[in-house]
Parts: structure tokens; sequence; C-alpha cells
């Protein structure tokens, strides 16, 4: 049977095991332009926690996730993980916390190397690891297939084209389960798959995030997605968190005006009675390589005064712990 992680020591939940402070990235465009893709962005992660994490497309959520496994270069912060900061470990050290950092994606057959047997694939993290012994491997893969609902008689020996896409994404949750990670992160692990198949990986992973005592990132552009399956969400807009609350506190009564729009411009269900729309979105989205000054969603916040033009406001605690970096949040 696999032995869940049980042994490890009862944390309390209120010890943080990823605090990512003023997490600053930028990307060069052409020879001369820059944009901040995240610009001061901070946040952190209880032990047996899940962090939602939600805004619209290109506001710098994948950027947050890709810095915090150590796929993207990093232009200012911290990234404490476990007390340790990240960004300034050796290699030697960082070889010790890798494994424990995972990461699915969203579109998890391009992830398979597809002339690779799916069992092979799954196995592969340990063989990069070190672990020489080959049936311990066999053993380890076999159990964690079982575990994400794959049979491994039947399926270990098949290829990629023949998984739909739920089941490529159950193949890399094996891949990042194998390595019994703390911390794993999900990219928007549901977007590319049928409502139905979304449903059963949600369950999955609130499965297996109890059986593996995980803690969880968990990065959607679907707010309805992210309010079931996160203890508090982090709102992102063009590069900064505009909000951090409890999931239950953060849909009833949003406090940045970004969050109350985003919340209202969620489509209702067919089946939902027609209520009057709370209010929607004026202008775009300003381009990330001119940032507005002042506060970024001045341009598009319907109550936004003199002062959200020049002052950028922090993000600030209220009581119960809520962030919100609004001058007048509602
Ligand atoms: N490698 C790159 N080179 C240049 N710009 C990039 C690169 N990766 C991301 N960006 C830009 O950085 C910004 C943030 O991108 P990011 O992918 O983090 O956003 P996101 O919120 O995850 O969006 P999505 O949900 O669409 O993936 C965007 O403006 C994007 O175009």
């Amino acid at each position: 049977m696999l032995v869940s992680i049980g042994k490890r020591e009862k944390r309390l939940k209120n010890e943080k095991l990823l605090t990512v402070n003023d997490l600053t990235v930028e990307f060069r465009i052409g020879r001369r332009r820059k944009i901040e893709a995240v610009a001061g962005a901070s946040l952190d992660i209880g032990v047996g926690e899940t962090l939602g994490l939600v805004g619209e497309s290109g506001c710098g959520k994948s950027t947050i996730a890709r810095s915090i496994v150590g796929l993207q270069k990093v232009k200012k912060g911290r990234i404490i993980y476990s007390g340790q900061d990240l960004l300034q470990c050796t290699k030697q050290r960082m070889k010790k916390i890798r494994p424990q950092v995972q990461m699915i994606f969203q579109d998890a057959v391009a992830s398979l190397n597809p002339g690779r047997k799916i069992g092979k694939s799954i196995e592969e993290p340990l063989r990069v690891i070190g672990w020489a012994d080959r049936q311990e491997r066999g053993h380890r893969t076999h159990e964690i297939m079982k575990a994400v609902g794959l049979d491994p008689e039947q399926m270990a020996s098949r290829y990629p084209h023949e998984f739909s896409g739920g089941q490529c994404q159950r193949v890399s949750l094996a891949r990042a389960l194998i390595l019994r990670p703390r911390l794993l992160i999900c990219d928007e692990p549901v977007s590319s798959l049928d409502v139905s198949i979304q449903a059963q990986i949600l369950n999955l992973l609130e499965n297996m995030k109890r059986r593996f005592e995980l803690t969880m990132l968990f990065i959607s552009h679907d707010l309805s997605v992210v309010k079931n399956i996160s203890d508090r969400v982090a709102v992102m807009y063009l590069g900064k968190i505009c909000e951090i609350a409890s999931s239950e506190e953060l849909y009833r009564s949003p406090r940045h005006p970004y969050t109350a729009l985003l919340l209202a411009s969620v489509p209702e269900p067919d089946t939902a009675p027609k209520k009057q729309k709370k209010g929607t979105f004026h202008g775009e989205i300003p381009s990330p390589a001119e940032p507005p000054p002042g506060c970024r969603f001045h341009t598009r916040c319907p109550n936004a005064k003199d002062i959200c033009i020049e002052v950028e406001p922090e993000l600030k605690r209220f009581a119960g712990g809520r962030q919100a970096a609004c001058h007048f949040p509602l």
C-alpha cells in the first residue's frame, strides 16, 4: 500500500510553508523595451493550505509560479520555502529542495514525451533525482498510478496519444506526486478540459491533497473553479496583488473594486434566476509595458479619484487578516 506522508511532523496550520516577498520579474521585449510581468508581488501559503491565485490573462500568475519552481529568472524579491530563500540557496541545497516543490501545467498532453511509455514518464523524476533501484522505482510508479486512478497493468506500457486530456492530467499529477512533494503548484490544471472531466480532476486534486498532506498554489482565471478548492484567494491585476482574503469572505464581500468586477463578470449558470448585472469592466487592460501610474487599476475603476492616479496604494492588512491594495476599499 502506498504510505502517505503521515510520518511528517504535524505542523501548526498557521506556519508558513512559502512566502513570496516583493517579487519582481522583467521580460525584455526587443532591444529597448522591458515589461514588468510581476511588479513587487507578495503572498504566503500556510502549511496544508490551498491558496488560489486569480486574475485575467497576462496579469502574471504563471510568472509567479514559474519563479517559485526555478523556471524563471527573478529580478528582485525573496521566495522563502520552509525558512530558506530559494533565490539564495546553493546548488547543493536546491537539489534537496526541488523535489519538494512540484508543478502541473494546463497543457498536460504537451508536457509528456510522445515517444515515451506512460509508466516510464511517471518514473522519470525518480531517475533524475538518482533513485538507482529499478525495482523500487517500479513499485512506486505502480502505487502512484493507482493513487491517481490509472490502472498500472493496463496503462503503464501505453503512449500519451492513447490517452484523453483528463488521463494525461492524471499522468502529470502522478509525475509530480511520485517525488512526494510538500508544495504542489497547479497552473490552470483544468482549463483545457471538458466541464465533466474538470470536476473529476478537481476531486482528484482534493483527494491527493488530503492523502499526501499537500500545500497547494492553485492558479486559474476562472473564479468559480478557484472558489471551491481554495482556503484563501489572492487576486492579481497587471503584475500586482490587489486583494487577499479567505475564499468565503472574498466571494461574499470583496474589498477591491477589481475583485468586485471580476466576480460580477462571472457568467451565471443557465439555470440561475436572471439578476441585474452588478457592474462591468470598461476599457481594455493596459499594456504591462506601460502600466498606468498610481493604482494600476485606476483606468478601469469606477471609484477612481485623483489620489488613485498619483499614489500607488499599498497592500494593507484589515481586521481578520484580509488584505487589499486600494485607497477606497469597498
Ligand atoms: N517569456 C516571455 N517573454 C516576454 N514576455 C512574457 C514572457 N512570459 C510572459 N510574458 C508576459 O508577461 C506577462 C505575464 O504573463 P503570465 O503568463 O505570467 O500571465 P498569466 O496571468 O499567467 O496569463 P495566462 O493565464 O494567459 O497564462 C504577459 O504580459 C506576458 O505576455
